[in-house]
Protein backbone atom coordinates (compact mmCIF):
# COMPACT_ATOMS: atom_id res chain seq x y z
CA UNK A 1 0.00 0.00 0.00
CA UNK A 2 1.36 3.22 -0.87
CA UNK A 3 2.02 5.69 1.53
CA UNK A 4 -0.34 8.77 0.77
CA UNK A 5 0.82 12.18 1.56
CA UNK A 6 -2.58 14.39 1.54
CA UNK A 7 -2.12 18.11 1.42
CA UNK A 8 -4.64 20.08 2.79
CA UNK A 9 -4.34 23.98 2.07
CA UNK A 10 -7.63 24.97 3.97
CA UNK A 11 -8.99 28.06 3.02
CA UNK A 12 -5.55 29.23 1.13
CA UNK A 13 -4.94 30.28 -2.13
CA UNK A 14 -7.07 31.69 -5.63
CA UNK A 15 -7.33 29.66 -8.09
CA UNK A 16 -4.46 31.86 -10.33
CA UNK A 17 -2.46 30.71 -7.36
CA UNK A 18 -2.94 27.20 -7.37
CA UNK A 19 -2.34 27.09 -11.07
CA UNK A 20 1.29 28.73 -10.65
CA UNK A 21 1.99 26.49 -7.35
CA UNK A 22 0.63 23.42 -9.18
CA UNK A 23 3.76 24.47 -12.42
CA UNK A 24 6.09 25.03 -9.52
CA UNK A 25 5.85 22.05 -8.30
CA UNK A 26 5.70 20.33 -11.76
CA UNK A 27 9.14 21.67 -12.43
CA UNK A 28 10.53 20.56 -9.22
CA UNK A 29 9.08 17.08 -7.98
CA UNK A 30 11.07 14.32 -8.09
CA UNK A 31 8.91 11.49 -7.99
CA UNK A 32 9.06 9.42 -4.69
CA UNK A 33 7.57 6.21 -2.94
CA UNK A 34 4.61 8.67 -1.41
CA UNK A 35 1.31 9.37 -3.78
CA UNK A 36 0.59 13.14 -3.50
CA UNK A 37 -2.85 14.47 -2.94
CA UNK A 38 -3.46 18.40 -3.37
CA UNK A 39 -6.68 18.89 -1.25
CA UNK A 40 -7.34 22.39 -2.30
CA UNK A 41 -10.87 24.73 -2.14
CA UNK A 42 -13.28 23.49 -5.18
CA UNK A 43 -12.36 26.68 -7.24
CA UNK A 44 -9.16 25.68 -7.85
CA UNK A 45 -9.56 22.30 -8.71
CA UNK A 46 -9.49 22.60 -12.30
CA UNK A 47 -6.56 24.29 -12.72
CA UNK A 48 -4.79 21.70 -10.52
CA UNK A 49 -6.31 19.18 -12.47
CA UNK A 50 -4.80 20.75 -15.82
CA UNK A 51 -1.37 21.66 -14.07
CA UNK A 52 -0.50 19.11 -11.55
CA UNK A 53 2.60 16.42 -12.19
CA UNK A 54 1.04 13.33 -13.64
CA UNK A 55 0.39 10.67 -10.57
CA UNK A 56 -0.51 13.87 -8.30
CA UNK A 57 -3.94 13.09 -7.37
CA UNK A 58 -6.88 15.96 -6.74
CA UNK A 59 -8.86 16.42 -3.76
CA UNK A 60 -11.71 18.40 -2.63
CA UNK A 61 -12.05 19.37 0.96
CA UNK A 62 -15.70 19.10 1.65
CA UNK A 63 -18.69 17.81 -0.42
CA UNK A 64 -22.41 18.36 -0.55
CA UNK A 65 -24.45 15.35 1.63
CA UNK A 66 -26.80 15.17 -1.50
CA UNK A 67 -26.93 14.44 -4.72
CA UNK A 68 -28.45 17.23 -6.62
CA UNK A 69 -31.00 20.26 -6.59
CA UNK A 70 -32.16 22.80 -4.32
CA UNK A 71 -29.13 22.78 -2.40
CA UNK A 72 -27.35 26.89 -2.82
CA UNK A 73 -23.95 27.05 -2.34
CA UNK A 74 -23.02 23.36 -2.35
CA UNK A 75 -21.14 21.61 -4.44
CA UNK A 76 -21.63 17.87 -5.14
CA UNK A 77 -19.79 15.25 -5.69
CA UNK A 78 -20.69 14.54 -9.43
CA UNK A 79 -19.36 17.76 -10.04
CA UNK A 80 -16.01 17.43 -7.89
CA UNK A 81 -15.74 14.04 -10.35
CA UNK A 82 -16.71 16.17 -13.45
CA UNK A 83 -13.00 18.33 -12.64
CA UNK A 84 -10.95 15.56 -12.20
CA UNK A 85 -11.44 14.74 -8.36
CA UNK A 86 -10.02 11.78 -7.01
CA UNK A 87 -10.13 12.01 -3.06
CA UNK A 88 -12.74 14.18 -0.66
CA UNK A 89 -12.07 15.04 3.16
CA UNK A 90 -14.90 14.97 4.73
CA UNK A 91 -15.11 15.68 8.96
CA UNK A 92 -12.63 17.50 9.29
CA UNK A 93 -12.38 19.33 12.33
CA UNK A 94 -12.61 22.64 11.56
CA UNK A 95 -15.94 21.76 9.70
CA UNK A 96 -17.02 19.86 12.81
CA UNK A 97 -16.11 22.58 14.98
CA UNK A 98 -17.25 26.00 12.85
CA UNK A 99 -20.13 24.39 10.46
CA UNK A 100 -21.40 22.07 13.07
CA UNK A 101 -21.46 18.36 11.24
CA UNK A 102 -22.27 15.91 13.31
CA UNK A 103 -21.01 12.30 12.79
CA UNK A 104 -24.17 11.22 10.94
CA UNK A 105 -23.43 14.48 8.10
CA UNK A 106 -19.99 13.44 8.03
CA UNK A 107 -21.18 9.60 7.24
CA UNK A 108 -23.93 11.32 4.63
CA UNK A 109 -20.93 12.97 2.92
CA UNK A 110 -18.08 9.77 2.70
CA UNK A 111 -21.50 8.00 1.33
CA UNK A 112 -21.97 10.22 -1.40
CA UNK A 113 -18.50 10.71 -2.08
CA UNK A 114 -17.91 6.62 -2.78
CA UNK A 115 -21.51 6.66 -4.44
CA UNK A 116 -19.98 8.68 -7.09
CA UNK A 117 -16.05 7.26 -7.14
CA UNK A 118 -14.31 9.66 -4.60
CA UNK A 119 -12.30 8.22 -2.12
CA UNK A 120 -13.62 10.06 0.94
CA UNK A 121 -10.79 10.86 3.98
CA UNK A 122 -12.93 10.35 7.00
CA UNK A 123 -11.40 13.01 9.67
CA UNK A 124 -11.57 11.77 13.88
CA UNK A 125 -9.71 13.02 15.97
CA UNK A 126 -9.92 14.14 20.20
CA UNK A 127 -9.95 17.91 21.34
CA UNK A 128 -7.60 19.13 24.57
CA UNK A 129 -10.04 17.47 27.43
CA UNK A 130 -10.21 14.17 26.20
CA UNK A 131 -6.40 13.87 25.83
CA UNK A 132 -5.90 15.08 28.93
CA UNK A 133 -8.72 13.17 31.02
CA UNK A 134 -6.32 10.15 29.08
CA UNK A 135 -9.39 9.76 26.84
CA UNK A 136 -8.29 9.52 23.60
CA UNK A 137 -8.81 6.19 22.53
CA UNK A 138 -12.22 5.69 23.32
CA UNK A 139 -13.42 9.24 22.13
CA UNK A 140 -11.61 9.04 18.56
CA UNK A 141 -12.92 5.43 17.64
CA UNK A 142 -17.22 6.51 19.20
CA UNK A 143 -16.34 9.39 16.04
CA UNK A 144 -15.08 6.90 13.92
CA UNK A 145 -18.08 4.51 14.41
CA UNK A 146 -20.47 7.41 13.54
CA UNK A 147 -18.58 9.08 10.77
CA UNK A 148 -18.54 5.72 8.86
CA UNK A 149 -21.78 4.51 9.56
CA UNK A 150 -22.83 2.59 5.93
CA UNK A 151 -19.78 3.73 4.60
CA UNK A 152 -17.39 1.13 2.51
CA UNK A 153 -14.19 0.07 3.09
CA UNK A 154 -12.87 2.10 -0.02
CA UNK A 155 -12.09 5.63 2.52
CA UNK A 156 -9.27 6.49 3.69
CA UNK A 157 -9.13 7.71 7.58
CA UNK A 158 -7.00 10.55 9.10
CA UNK A 159 -6.46 11.04 12.81
CA UNK A 160 -5.83 14.35 13.46
CA UNK A 161 -5.84 14.86 16.91
CA UNK A 162 -7.40 18.81 17.44
CA UNK A 163 -4.92 20.26 19.80
CA UNK A 164 -2.15 19.57 17.41
CA UNK A 165 -3.98 21.00 14.57
CA UNK A 166 -1.84 24.31 13.61
CA UNK A 167 -0.51 24.74 17.31
CA UNK A 168 3.22 23.08 16.39
CA UNK A 169 2.63 20.53 19.07
CA UNK A 170 2.80 17.66 17.28
CA UNK A 171 1.70 14.37 18.80
CA UNK A 172 4.47 11.92 19.12
CA UNK A 173 5.29 8.99 16.46
CA UNK A 174 4.09 6.72 19.42
CA UNK A 175 0.65 9.05 20.08
CA UNK A 176 -0.31 8.73 16.41
CA UNK A 177 0.33 4.71 16.27
CA UNK A 178 -1.82 4.47 19.57
CA UNK A 179 -4.46 5.67 17.95
CA UNK A 180 -3.64 4.84 14.18
CA UNK A 181 -3.39 0.59 15.73
CA UNK A 182 -6.94 1.18 17.71
CA UNK A 183 -8.58 2.28 14.51
CA UNK A 184 -6.72 -0.24 12.42
CA UNK A 185 -8.54 -2.69 15.17
CA UNK A 186 -11.89 -0.81 14.64
CA UNK A 187 -11.68 -1.00 10.97
CA UNK A 188 -11.00 -4.60 11.03
CA UNK A 189 -13.77 -5.70 13.04
CA UNK A 190 -15.70 -3.52 10.45
CA UNK A 191 -14.44 -4.52 6.91
CA UNK A 192 -12.72 -7.96 8.18
CA UNK A 193 -9.10 -8.30 6.03
CA UNK A 194 -10.07 -5.49 3.68
CA UNK A 195 -8.80 -3.54 6.75
CA UNK A 196 -5.44 -3.80 6.03
CA UNK A 197 -5.87 -2.03 2.99
CA UNK A 198 -7.21 0.81 4.30
CA UNK A 199 -5.16 3.82 5.25
CA UNK A 200 -4.78 5.31 8.48
CA UNK A 201 -3.36 8.81 7.96
CA UNK A 202 -1.93 11.14 11.08
CA UNK A 203 -2.72 15.10 10.84
CA UNK A 204 -1.28 17.68 12.77
CA UNK A 205 1.68 20.08 12.68
CA UNK A 206 3.05 17.34 9.99
CA UNK A 207 6.26 18.90 8.32
CA UNK A 208 9.22 17.88 6.49
CA UNK A 209 11.91 16.97 9.80
CA UNK A 210 8.52 14.93 11.71
CA UNK A 211 7.02 13.30 9.04
CA UNK A 212 9.19 10.52 8.16
CA UNK A 213 9.31 9.27 11.82
CA UNK A 214 5.72 9.55 11.88
CA UNK A 215 5.23 7.53 8.81
CA UNK A 216 7.68 4.79 9.97
CA UNK A 217 5.34 3.52 12.36
CA UNK A 218 3.18 0.27 11.78
CA UNK A 219 -0.19 1.71 10.94
CA UNK A 220 0.24 5.34 9.63
CA UNK A 221 0.19 4.95 6.15
CA UNK A 222 0.88 8.98 5.77
CA UNK A 223 -0.04 12.35 6.55
CA UNK A 224 -2.53 15.07 6.35
CA UNK A 225 -0.76 17.98 6.20
CA UNK A 226 -1.77 22.02 6.83
CA UNK A 227 0.51 24.72 6.91
CA UNK A 228 3.14 22.83 5.46
CA UNK A 229 1.09 22.20 2.31
CA UNK A 230 1.05 26.04 1.17
CA UNK A 231 5.02 26.12 -0.11
CA UNK A 232 6.43 23.41 -2.65
CA UNK A 233 9.83 23.42 -1.31
CA UNK A 234 8.10 22.02 2.50
CA UNK A 235 6.52 19.52 0.35
CA UNK A 236 9.55 18.83 -1.55
CA UNK A 237 11.07 17.90 1.65
CA UNK A 238 8.05 15.74 2.88
CA UNK A 239 8.07 14.26 -0.49
CA UNK A 240 12.13 13.23 -0.29
CA UNK A 241 11.75 12.42 3.78
CA UNK A 242 9.15 9.16 2.73
CA UNK A 243 11.71 8.06 0.12
O1 LIG B 1 -5.66 20.12 9.93
C1 LIG B 1 -4.64 19.69 9.44
C2 LIG B 1 -4.67 19.00 8.14
O2 LIG B 1 -5.97 18.69 7.78
C3 LIG B 1 -3.32 19.86 10.09
O3 LIG B 1 -2.96 21.18 9.99
P1 LIG B 1 -1.46 21.60 10.36
O4 LIG B 1 -0.56 20.70 9.57
O5 LIG B 1 -1.36 23.04 9.95
O6 LIG B 1 -1.31 21.39 11.84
Amino acid sequence: MKTLLALNWKMNKTPSEARAWAEDLAERLSPGDAELAVMAPAIALPALAAHLPAGVSVGAQDLSAHESGAYTGEISAAMLVDVGTRYAVVGHSERREYHGESDATVAAKARQAQQNGITPIVCVGEGLDARERGEQVPYTLAQLAGSLEGVGEDVVVAYEPVWAIGTGKTATADDAEELASAIREALRERYGDAAEEVRVLYGGSVKPDNIAAICAKPNVNGALVGGASLKVPDVLGMNDALK
